[in-house]
């Protein structure tokens, strides 16, 4: 379990602060996946090496199952920073060693012996399904398997925290679902709490089982997958279910977004609203996500000239889906 409080860093550029995080809380437990995801200089970058701790917090504290790492000083930190195992877009291979030995070098470092790390990189090389390719080196690999490479490295001084910077920002769609199913499967191993920064919405939808937006240093929404993206105005729902918030898509009535989760996704809606009304609902757009096991749709309807909208609202709120005027949500930016 990780568990990050108010971790605050400024910069100083020139006579100007920079506060690259401001007050950054949150906790992921054993055997869950958390993505935290930002627009570029949102402080992605800076809460990773605080984090790791190559870079010092200007406040705040970093504590992995309750060993507090902005407390710890040099061999205790060397220690301490072992709990996390940290994987980078490209996995910055030794070109010169063999794949085994690019999995053990962590473990050169720390002493281990020559038993220990042969038995822990078969270990690791067959986790991350590299079996075959020890006695390779990284040139002779693909993109793909020099992640998986990085991920068991990662992993060779038996971390409580797994920590991916852009794991597939650097892949092709397939590759990037084969790491992606690795990194699912890793959360169980060892019961690792694993953290994903990424900019992919693919990455959060597919992983991750709770999500944080990262923006000017500060978390400005959090929580579970599921709830994050149940709130028709939240900037996270809005970016992961897929419709651009205001989206010039012609029609010529009242434009009026529903949002409805579990079994309520499935039901009718227009069709029982058009009747209710006494008029035809036309859909222009809408999005289906299966997101940790559960279906959301997401749709934006034209109400005709001549239907009180807010009746429109009113059905589809009685029927439990969240609805509301697309003119009255806020414009977000797209995260994407
Ligand atoms: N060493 C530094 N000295 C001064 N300012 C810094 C330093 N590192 C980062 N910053 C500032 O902190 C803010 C956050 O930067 P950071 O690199 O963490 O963002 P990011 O989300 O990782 O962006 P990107 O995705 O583009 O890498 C930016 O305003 C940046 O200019």
């Amino acid at each position: 379990m990780i568990t990050v409080s108010d971790l605050t860093k400024v910069y100083l550029q020139g006579k100007r602060q920079v506060r690259a995080l401001d007050g950054v809380s949150l906790t992921v437990p054993a055997g869950s996946i958390h993505g935290i995801i930002g627009h570029s200089g949102a402080g992605k970058s800076t809460l990773v090496r605080c984090l790791t701790m190559l870079d010092r917090p200007t406040s705040g504290t970093v504590e992995i199952n309750g060993v507090d790492l902005t407390a710890a000083r040099s061999d205790a930190l060397r220690t301490a920073r072992r709990r996390i195992g940290l994987v980078f877009q490209q996995a910055n291979l030794f070109d010169s060693r063999t794949i085994a030995a690019n999995v053990a070098y962590p473990l050169e470092i720390i002493g281990a012996d020559k038993a220990r790390t042969k038995a822990k990189v078969d270990e690791l090389l067959g986790l991350v399904g590299l079996t075959d390719a020890g006695q390779a080196y990284p040139s002779q690999l693909s993109g793909g398997m020099r992640q998986r490479v990085g991920i068991a490295r990662a992993l060779a001084t038996d971390p409580d925290v797994l920590l991916f910077d852009e794991p597939t920002s650097a892949l092709d769609p397939r590759t990037t679902d084969e790491i992606l199913d690795l990194i699912q499967s890793l959360r169980t191993h060892a019961e690792l709490a694993v953290l994903v920064i990424t900019h992919e919405m693919h990455v959060v939808k597919r992983i991750c089982d709770s999500v944080s937006l990262l923006e000017g240093g500060r978390i400005v929404e959090s929580g579970a997958l599921t709830d994050v993206v149940n709130r028709l105005d939240g900037r996270l729902s809005q970016a992961l279910l897929g419709i651009p918030p205001h989206a010039d898509l012609g029609g010529d009535g009242t434009q009026v977004d529903v949002l409805s989760s579990g079994p309520k996704a499935l039901q009718p809606v227009v069709a029982h609203v058009s009747n209710a009304v006494g008029a035809e609902i036309a859909i222009l757009a809408g999005s289906v996500e299966h997101l940790a096991g559960t279906t959301f749709s997401h749709l934006r309807l034209s109400v005709p000239d001549g239907v009180d909208p807010q009746r429109v609202i009113d059905e589809l709120r009685a029927l439990g889906a969240d609805a509301a005027l697309t003119d009255s949500l806020s414009q977000v930016e797209d995260l994407a």
